[in-house]
């Protein structure tokens, strides 16, 4: 009698709290009427640098022992004058000036040279033309002013085909102008984030309504407190799944089932098309990876570009090409990602092709490398997975994981005792 090996178990990812949900529930918190409490917040460089903005903005978070976090809103905008330090974090660049135009006093937002080489044009010009004072840098970048004694609201366009963080940062402020506001989106990109700052708004007792697509009108309603369990991150996420798509092994995400607010849970949809089975439940999300990749097919990652880097990074292995379409604004981000993740693989020998808002990996085998990080959090992740199949790849800045995920090396070389802890203490992010 022949006996059949028992299939390796299912790995469980411990995945920390979405970066998205947790920046947007303190600002809606901290505007609210009253206290809430968020619960499984992800603590990390960029939620440690929003929390800390509100801070300096007047607003009181208190932790408690139990892994939630205590917001005690202000019942309305900010008051004050400050300087307010927003380190990487895009959200808070974007979500805070807003909030303190529809405040009274002055404030200026500051950030890292990573943050400041980022837009904030498009946000600046909607806030002037809803009537705040307001100030950037050279080239339309941070830092920016904010003069302003409230907002009256109105009827108001904008341009989101940079970021769509620019209209979702409007759309939470809207609440707090005297009229409400009715937004006009000119151009959209990563969709899923608006859906998902509407679900928030209307959990905190927002009227958001999209009567003719792309058309918001947001009635002047003020916040009031709620309580909200934070989802795990499902950028996050994607590294896990990848990592079982390339080893052949199963893995699952509790706490990102078939309800998510993250359209970034669609990447599971990616690997499925790349041979990967998956399967979702009202809870949870298992992909069981076959250790190969099928190629030859194009897809659109523009709703979902925070994770086009976690398959372009696997794509060398896949059995064709595999082209990503649909991430122009991926160059806005941490680093020029189309570019940052092609120099990488071209470094490794692999055959990349890159356009405006594209890019081509071909299949072929990775030679010893240094990843060049470009302290970009996604690059180091999305590395990690092909180094589990390659183990021939070091990073030349593995810390900064921390802007989102500061655990990372730790949980992954839990599940993939192949993956490398890092030498030393984990770098103090800039
Ligand atoms: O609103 C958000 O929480 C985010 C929106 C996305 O940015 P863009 O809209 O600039 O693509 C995404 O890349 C970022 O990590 C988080
Ligand atoms: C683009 C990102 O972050 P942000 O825009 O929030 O800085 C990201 O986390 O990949």
């Amino acid at each position: 009698m022949t006996t059949v090996p028992a299939p390796p178990e299912a790995l469980y990812a411990r995945v920390p709290g979405s970066k998205s949900l947790t920046n947007r529930a303190l600002l809606l918190a901290a505007a609210a009427d009253g206290t809430s409490v968020l619960t499984a917040p992800l603590i990390s460089d960029d939620t440690t640098a929003f929390r800390q903005a509100l801070g300096d903005l007047g607003v009181r978070i208190r932790s408690s022992d139990d892994d939630a976090w205590q917001v005690t809103g202000l019942g309305r905008g900010p008051r004050g004058t400050g300087r307010i330090w927003c380190a990487d974090a895009g959200t808070a660049a974007r979500f805070l000036p807003p909030l303190a135009a529809a405040g009274h006093g002055d404030f200026v937002f500051t950030g890292s040279d990573q943050l400041t080489a980022r837009p904030v044009a498009p946000l600046a010009d909607a806030l002037r033309r809803l009537g705040a004072e307001v100030d950037t840098g050279p080239g339309g970048t941070l830092p920016l002013r904010v003069r302003a004694e409230g907002l009256d609201g109105g009827e108001l366009e904008v341009d989101s085909s940079l970021s769509s963080q620019f209209l979702s940062g409007l759309l939470m402020a809207a609440p707090l102008l005297r009229g409400g506001l009715l937004l006009k989106v000119r151009e959209l990109v990563s969709r899923p984030y608006v859906d998902m700052t509407i679900a928030l708004m209307r959990h905190f007792g927002a009227d958001v309504a999209e009567d003719t697509p792309g058309a918001f009108a947001v009635r002047p309603t003020g916040y009031r407190a709620a309580d909200l369990r934070i989802e795990p991150d499902a950028s996050t996420a994607s590294y896990f799944l990848a990592a079982a798509a390339v080893t052949g092994r199963t893995v699952t995400v509790p706490g990102l089932g078939h309800g998510s607010l993250q359209g970034d849970v669609r990447f599971a949809e990616v690997l499925e098309r790349a041979g990967a089975r998956v399967r979702r439940t009202e809870d949870a999300v298992t992909v069981t990876g076959t250790g190969t990749l099928k190629g030859g097919f194009a897809v659109d990652m523009g709703e979902i570009s925070d994770t086009f880097m976690t398959l372009a990074a696997i794509a060398p292995l896949a059995d064709a090409p595999l082209t990503i379409h649909g991430i122009g604004h991926a160059r806005l981000k941490e680093s020029d990602r189309i570019e940052a993740v092609a120099r990488n693989l071209r470094a490794l020998g692999v055959r990349t092709d890159t356009g405006r808002d594209w890019i081509t990996v071909h299949p072929g085998n990775a030679s010893p490398a240094r990843i060049a990080c470009h302290r970009d959090h996604r690059i180091a992740m999305a590395f990690s997975v092909l180094n589990l199949r390659t183990g021939n790849l070091t990073l030349d800045d593995p810390g900064c994981v921390a802007k989102t995920f500061p655990g990372f090396h730790e949980e992954f070389h839990r599940l993939f005792p192949q993956h490398p802890l890092p030498a030393g203490p984990a770098r103090a992010s800039a």
